[in-house]
């Protein structure tokens, strides 16, 4: 085993043979996940001789259920072939055992066979690479895995009304984008093109969501956990396991005095990222980093014009829709955040996965997992 360090305080360890477990869902995308893997990926693992034993789920959760239970000890790193929506399966499901500290730690790696692919396109942009098309990113993406480099992944906790928590590595999302993520399931022969079609055609009657957002910035001296007395704080009822949510007051009481409120109560989307990518084609937070410590709160208030939105979703294909002074836009780094929806019924998504709809809040928890990066 050689350990390799680089700055940064990413310190790495590389050994051969490499033992991973491959979780593939065979109904990704456009349903060709496993053919993919077998014409990209298979023999790039065996040439640099990386061991595997490929798994197919067979229905929802069963990847959750698998890694819950699974003696982790076998595996270099745990490695899902499918789109985002797997992944937060495998993170929950290792947050959800008694030993989550020890199991969370064990590296995570990406292929990309869905639709969306966020955290696979986030990781191939960080290597400082160019867009790519869906195959040349899975062949990117297998190489990047073949080195084996492991970097530090923040994961964010979020708090339902239901006293559910889920732990989230992509984005937190209401409105515009959540409806699109949704609504666009039906298109989902066409590949990563879903989200584009699902834009248009939510463009076409855009509508404005009614409720209060607030936040905790990065610059609040409060954020930082070394002030916060978290014998004080509340995590959530049901939180078994995992950090405690210190920034965090429970859902039924207010949020603390020194977090902002934002005044307007109506927004077109209000989206959470901690990753640079939405999908694919979409660079909704160029500055986002593995392990930053940040969420990047952006949110379009209403009264935008359906031009400038569709200006603004056609510059965010390369990042550019956060230059465009439209006034409307509002970009803010924050390390928690409550949503408080108004209308009773609605879309809230985390990781593009639907989640019950209602109050929802999140706070980031830095370097909490670690994942295979370039
Ligand atoms: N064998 C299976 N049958 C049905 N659903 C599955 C199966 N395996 C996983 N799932 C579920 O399918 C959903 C979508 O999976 P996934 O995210 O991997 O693909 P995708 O939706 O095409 O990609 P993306 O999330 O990038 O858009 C997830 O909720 C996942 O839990």
């Amino acid at each position: 085993m050689s350990a390799i360090h680089f700055p940064g305080a990413i310190q790495v360890e590389v050994k051969r043979p490499l033992m991973f477990l491959i979780l593939l869902n065979p109904h990704s995308g456009k349903g060709h996940a496993h053919a993919l893997f077998n014409g990209n990926v298979q023999g790039m693992l065996q040439d640099a001789g990386i061991q595997h034993t490929l798994i197919i789920t067979e229905r929802q959760n069963h990847a959750r259920e698998l890694v819950r239970e699974a003696d982790l000890s076998q595996w270099d790193a745990l490695v899902i072939m499918s789109g985002d929506g797997l992944l937060f399966e495998v993170v929950n499901g290792l947050m959800e055992r008694e030993d989550w500290e020890e199991a969370i730690q064990t590296p995570l790696g990406v292929l990309p066979g869905g639709s969306g692919n966020a955290l696979a396109a986030s990781i191939h942009h960080y290597s400082g690479l160019q867009a790519v098309s869906s195959e040349e990113l899975l062949i990117s993406c297998g190489f990047i895995l073949c080195k084996g480099l492991v970097s530090q992944l923040d994961l964010t906790s979020v708090c339902l009304a239901s006293s559910q928590r889920l732990f989230s590595f992509l984005s937190l999302a209401w409105g515009f984008v959540a409806d699109v993520d949704i609504e666009s399931e039906k298109y989902r022969h066409v590949g990563a093109a879903r989200f584009t079609v699902g834009t248009m055609v939510r463009l076409a009657s855009p509508r404005v969501y009614r409720g209060k957002l607030a936040y905790l910035p990065i610059e609040d001296p409060m954020s930082q956990p070394s002030l916060v007395d978290s014998t004080q704080s509340n995590p959530s009822p049901l939180s078994v396991f995992g950090p405690t949510d210190f920034l965090l007051n429970p859902l039924n009481q207010p949020v603390p005095g020194h977090w902002t409120v934002v005044q307007d109560e109506d927004f077109v989307l209000v989206v959470a990222m901690y990753q640079s990518h939405l999908a694919k084609d979409m660079l909704a937070a160029p500055a986002s980093r593995l392990d930053d410590g940040i969420i990047h709160l952006i949110y379009v208030k209403a009264g935008i014009s359906r031009r400038s939105l569709l200006r603004l979703f056609l510059a965010m294909e390369n990042g550019g829709h956060l230059n465009t002074n439209c006034p409307h836009v509002v970009y803010v780094k924050v390390k928690a955040l409550r949503l408080e929806p108004y209308s009773p019924k609605g879309i809230i998504t985390v990781d593009g996965e639907l989640v019950d709809y209602g109050p929802v809040q999140a706070q980031i928890h830095g370097s909490l997992a670690r994942l295979i990066a370039g």
